[in-house]
């Protein structure tokens, strides 16, 4: 018989929430059909209205709030929970904290993974933390806006204080919008793939203070170019290095393949750990620096590295965790697909005076699978992949070469969880708890270190 949806479109209803899913939003339920809640927060009550029907599900937005959560916090901005900039500002720190250590829990044991996670170590400040800003340029009303799209659209929602954000970044994005608005630049516009400038990049060095203002184009040409790289070098003296980004597709992809320096020096140098970077436009790296030294630091521990010891580091990005661990190990091995981040991760072994580093530019998984022909026998290997998580051939090459230790560095700990399994089925045991990392604050995302073990 076919089951009867309990609620109505535009209807509004009072709801006590019960959960809170992954992606932050509070879980109701009217005969078990379950609706999902913006700004909604367990042992709430609220007057929603039903916005979308779906088959086994709906979606609500929050009317009244009846009975309010003990962990609930004024909104800054509304702007940041629309925009999904801060979908967790409504939520206190501390609740933020255990969301994410909770979150881990749930992806374990729905793997019937029986771990421990610990406390997520947090921020003092879990604001204005992110070192890098990809800020989309569009037409409102014929101006140039730069700002943030409103969820699931590509509406622009003007933005300037984006909260997350280092407050220089956040300056320097306004002084280029109006840079490029006095030089009548054309702003991307997506339903015509016409315009010209389609985003603002900014990157700032927490140590160096060294900034990076990349210009993501659509067009090769940027008219009035030499103008207006003379304006921003003048506004903004932190800035070392201006880059023009080209990217001609129609694509939700930010950055294309092709970077041209407009002035300064491709890159910008920053510090972790005490251990100098340098960072090209298409290169990864961490966002928040503060969380990343206690991040690394952590994953170089808990690798627990003796002087003779063998190390690779796949996805290892401009070499960040290679050279911390380098510092300790006899030889590091990296293994990352993005060719500008490998040059810097070269560069970078040279920068710090290591040279027991060897980087190689390729899939991690093909890498792999060829090291583990080529008989090398690493002691530790540490893995920090994309969200997507590990290829599972890759996991067959890494249990094949029998390192005495994983360190798995994760941002998704649904695919942790998942790869986790694999292991385990192979032999590898997690014994030390699970330690999440907040690298996110007022965001959904869960940053952690997981340590596998080979059994006996
Ligand atoms: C989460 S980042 C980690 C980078 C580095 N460990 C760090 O923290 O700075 C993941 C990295 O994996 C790279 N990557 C993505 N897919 C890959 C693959 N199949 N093989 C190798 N590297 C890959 C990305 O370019 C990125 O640099």
């Amino acid at each position: 018989m076919k089951k009867m949806v309990p609620v109505e479109k535009n209807q509004n209803y009072d709801v006590d929430i019960t959960d809170l899913t992954y992606q932050g939003l509070g879980v109701a339920k009217i005969d078990d059909f379950p609706i999902f809640i913006e700004n909604a927060l367990p042992t709430e009550n609220v007057t929603m209205k039903v916005i979308k029907v779906k088959k086994n599900f709906a979606f609500g937005r929050v009317v009244k709030i009846n009975q309010k959560s003990k962990d609930r916090v004024e909104l800054v901005d509304k702007a940041y929970t629309q925009t999904g900039i801060a979908p967790l500002q409504h939520l206190k720190y501390d609740a933020q904290l255990k969301f994410k250590q909770h979150q881990i829990q749930v992806d374990f044991d729905k793997m019937k993974l029986d771990v421990t996670v610990n406390p997520t170590i947090g921020m003092d400040d879990p604001t204005h933390y992110r070192n890098k800003a990809q800020i989309p340029v569009r037409s409102i009303n014929g101006q140039l806006q730069t700002g943030f799209y409103r969820k699931h659209s590509h509406d622009l929602v003007p933005i300037e204080d984006f909260y997350i954000q280092d407050p220089k970044i956040d300056e320097a994005v306004v002084v280029v919008r109006d840079i490029l608005r006095k030089f009548r630049v054309q702003p991307y516009d997506e339903q015509t793939n016409k315009g010209v400038v389609r985003n603002i990049m900014v990157r700032r060095g927490h140590y160096s203070h060294e900034m990076m203002i990349v210009l993501i184009t659509r067009t090769e040409k940027l008219p009035s170019s030499s103008e207006i790289v003379a304006e921003i070098e003048q506004s903004l003296p932190e800035v070392k290095s201006i880059v023009q980004n080209v990217n001609p597709e129609k694509t939700n992809a930010l950055m294309g393949k092709k970077n041209k320096v407009l002035a300064g020096k491709s890159t910008i140098e920053d510090t972790l750990l005490g251990l100098k970077f340098d960072i090209s436009a298409s290169s990864f790296y961490q966002v928040n620096p503060v969380q990343t030294e206690k991040l690394y630091d952590l994953a170089t521990k808990k690798a627990d590295l003796s002087a003779d010891d063998v190390v690779i580091d796949a996805y290892c990005g401009i070499g960040t965790i290679s050279l911390s661990m380098a510092r300790v190990a006899k030889q590091v091995y990296g293994v990352e697909i993005v060719p500008e981040a490998v040059e810097d991760a070269k560069k970078n072994a040279k920068l710090n005076n290591l040279t027991n580093v060897h980087f190689v530019t390729g899939k991690a998984e093909t890498q792999m699978a060829k090291w583990q022909e080529d008989g090398l026998k690493p002691d530790v290997i540490s893995v920090d992949p994309p969200r997507k998580g590990l290829d599972a051939s890759l996991i067959d090459s890494v249990v094949k070469m029998q390192p005495k230790r994983v360190v798995y560095v994760s941002c998704n700990p649904a695919t942790l969880a998942r790869d986790v399994k694999l292991f385990t089925e192979q032999g590898y045991q997690v014994n030390q708890p699970i330690q999440p990392v907040d690298q996110f604050p007022q965001t959904v995302h869960v940053e952690s270190i997981t340590v596998l073990e080979r059994g006996h």
